[in-house]
């Protein structure tokens, strides 16, 4: 390879793994699978070793991934809070070990521990309380996330026992598999996007702004690092158990779960053994991590740019199985999206037997060349649903031919449409595809829409199939039908009445709750209560205008199409009608917000950081009070920036790029008080 060329591939790996970088850590939506990114991490730390004239302090070997959010208070780590090395063979790790012993200067002890699938969070304690909770950002600063972390049960706020006065102690915040397959399937009940794996849903929910929500979702956690000065013990595993005495939630060693070693065999032991039993346990682990445990050599040894030289995570391979493509089955969802589905050979795989399996979209399939009749690999990695991920060509029969993805809805028959730029086959047919009737209806009684009590699918499928009702205005007529109602399965008089009693109760949830209940495309829950808060009737919502919605927050070009869209629709407007014949509330009731001037009228602000004569949130009542709108993330519309102390790098690096003015506080109240 010449120079040059080493210099472009170098080049083209850092622009990779920055973006990689930034769909896991930021939007929590990985494109790629650890292992693959691990792989282009390493092309890169070999290219950069053999060239160390292209070396960049900013290149994604040397820095921690992840970054910080909008929305959070930001604090400095008192000490960085880094990655660790990863090596996914036996090979790489005896090497590990002989090189970390020679280092050392002799012999070290180890400490096996499961390697959590979930996010680091830092902890600071203060006279044995809970004082303050930060996520790893990009490892110097972290996103103040306390509030969250204070509703997870197995943090101790107040601690007991012989605990040093101030101290910092981390462990890995993640979401049980139990958790994460309720959560799961609420959303997609209300036709959210489910999240890819408990990690990004763990990571999801410490983001949350509502903290209620937080606490619903029951997050857990495991505690696996003390920064004490001076050190409570000589070793990391007597510091550990020392934790485990001031209340906080530790491995238990005998469940096996954590595990002094002496050597490569004890712990390759350690690896073997969780291999295997990993399935067995409520909550996912990508492998084992590896400590050094006496403290003083974890000294001698340091750390690299990006970790420290006295551990190393040895990750798991990400499951696959090989198994025979039966058929290709189709599933139509509440938007009328078409998922094709995989019934396989039934196969072991990763502790349960598989039948069948994602197969993504028409393009995925195309793209593999996917066969009924082929052998196809399996995988599990991570996520709780298994894909397809290839075909064993080798293996291929003879007559076997493309597959022909469906023209037609399995439900209705109606012809499939695509819609530019999006992956998935939709049937258009809203009115007459049962499946799209009854998910439309599922999700308009669901928990944060009308919230429906005694009402679950089974009910509004029978309902349905009935012909009891036919779309969600007639379950207000419901209580004209009692008697019909007596006749069905499962419905004793006592589970009727309650049934009519929450569906009149319903008639009460306020208008931002109708109006997600309606099922608009692209109009989730925030986008409702904004839009509710701000237009404050469906009157208005209804004779309002594409560049009227896009000027709400929140509301992009594509949501106000779809918005726009739904209302031109003769059978919407009707459909409405009868919902406010049936008494729902189709205005917004609450007092609008105060308005003091318009001083600020017209200007889009966006504050970062730390303030000091007053708190974020009152900064930006003020703001909105003189009629500023307040941006959450700088774009080429923001006006002006306010910038308290530790303002976000990202932003501040953004703001810079766009040329946008930035205030300091004092600044910022200079101007307002001479304008
Ligand atoms: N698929 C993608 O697109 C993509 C993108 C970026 C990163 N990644 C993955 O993330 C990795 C980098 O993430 P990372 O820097 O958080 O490293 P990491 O997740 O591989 O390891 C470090 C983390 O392990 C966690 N951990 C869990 N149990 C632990 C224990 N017992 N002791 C100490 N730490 C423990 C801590 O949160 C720590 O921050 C990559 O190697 C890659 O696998 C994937
Ligand atoms: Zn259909």
């Amino acid at each position: 390879m010449t120079d040059l060329e080493a210099l472009e591939r170098i080049k083209e790996l850092r622009a990779q793994l920055h973006h990689h970088n930034y769909c896991y850590y930021i939007l929590d939506k990985p494109e790629i699978s650890d292992q693959e990114f691990d792989m282009l991490m390493k092309e890169l730390e070999s290219l950069e070793a053999a060239y160390p004239q292209f070396a960049d302090e900013n290149s994604p070997t040397r820095r921690v991934g992840g970054g910080v959010l909008d929305g959070f208070e930001t604090a400095p780590h008192k000490y960085p809070m880094l990655s660790l090395g990863n090596t996914y063979s036996e090979e790489e790790l005896r090497e590990y070990i002989n090189r970390t012993e020679r280092l050392a200067g002799g012999q070290c002890q180890f400490v096996c521990e499961l390697k959590y699938d979930g996010t680091a969070i830092s902890l600071h304690y203060k006279n044995g309380q809970l004082h303050q909770a930060l996520t790893r950002g990009d490892g110097l600063t972290g996103d103040v996330i306390t509030a969250n972390v204070r509703t997870i049960k197995s943090i101790p706020l107040q601690l007991k026992g012989d605990y040093p006065q101030d101290f910092i102690i981390r462990g890995e915040v993640f979401m049980p598999v139990e958790a994460f397959r309720k959560l799961n399937k609420e959303r997609i009940e209300q036709g959210l996007e489910p999240f890819a794996n408990p990690r990004n849903c763990a990571s999801g929910t410490l983001k949350l702004l509502d903290t209620r929500e937080v606490a619903r979702r029951g997050l857990d956690s495991f505690i696996y690092f003390l920064l004490a000065e001076p050190p409570v013990a000589d070793t990391h595993y007597e510091s550990m158990l020392k934790a485990r005495s001031w209340g906080f939630k530790i491995p238990d060693p005998s469940r096996r779960m954590v595990q002094v070693a002496n050597n490569l065999e004890e712990i390759m032991d350690f690896i073997r053994y969780w291999d295997v039993e990993r399935h067995q346990l409520p909550f996912e682990t990508d492998g084992v991590v590896i400590k050094v445990n006496q403290y003083h050599l974890q000294q001698e040894l340091g750390f690299t740019a990006k970790s420290p030289r006295w551990a190393i995570a040895y990750k798991f391979k990400a499951e696959q199985a090989r198994t025979r493509l039966l058929s290709i089955s189709y599933q139509v969802g509440r938007t009328g999206a078409i998922t094709p589905v995989a019934e396989l050979e039934p196969v072991f795989l990763a502790g349960t037997t598989v039948k069948r399996a994602s197969l993504h979209n028409a393009d995925q399939i195309a793209r593999l060349d996917i066969r009924v009749g082929d052998m196809v690999y399996v995988e599990k990695g991570g996520e709780i649903i298994p894909k397809v991920i290839g075909v064993d060509l080798t293996a291929r029969l003879e007559n076997t031919h493309p597959h022909r993805y469906i023209t037609h809805c399995p439900e209705c028959g109606t012809a499939l449409i695509r819609y530019p730029g999006e992956a998935l086959h939709y049937c258009p047919n809203q009115e007459g595809c049962p499946p799209q009737i009854i998910g439309r209806i599922e999700h308009f009684i669901s928990r944060k829409a009308m919230d429906i009590e005694g009402l679950g699918s089974e009910t509004v499928e029978m309902l349905y199939k009935k012909g009891l009702i036919a779309d969600a205005a007639d379950l207000y007529s419901l209580k004209n039908k009692k008697e019909d109602l007596l006749k069905l399965e499962r419905m004793a008089e006592k589970s009727v009445t309650n049934l009519l009693e929450s569906i009149e109760r319903s008639k009460s949830q306020p208008f931002e709750r109708v109006l997600f209940a309606l099922g608009i495309r692209y109009v989730g829950e925030t986008v409702a209560k904004k839009i509710a808060r701000t237009v404050r009737s469906i009157d208005k919502l209804i004779a309002a205008t594409k560049e009227h919605l896009i000027a709400i927050d929140e509301v992009g070009e594509k949501i106000a199409e779809s918005i726009v869209d739904y209302f031109a629709k003769e059978k919407n407007i009707h459909f409405i009608s009868r919902l406010r014949e049936a008494g729902l509330q189709f205005e917004t009731r609450e007092e609008a917000p105060v308005t003091l001037s318009d001083k600020l009228a017209g200007k889009t602000i966006v504050i970062s950081g730390v303030f000091h004569t007053i708190n974020r949130d009152e900064l930006k009542a003020l703001l909105e009070q003189h009629g500023a709108k307040v941006g959450s993330g700088v774009t080429g519309k923001t006006d002006m920036i306010i910038a308290g102390d530790n303002m976000g790098p990202s932003k501040l690096q953004k703001a810079n790029q766009l040329g946008i003015k930035i205030m300091s506080e004092k600044e910022f109240f200079e101007y307002f008080n001479s304008i």
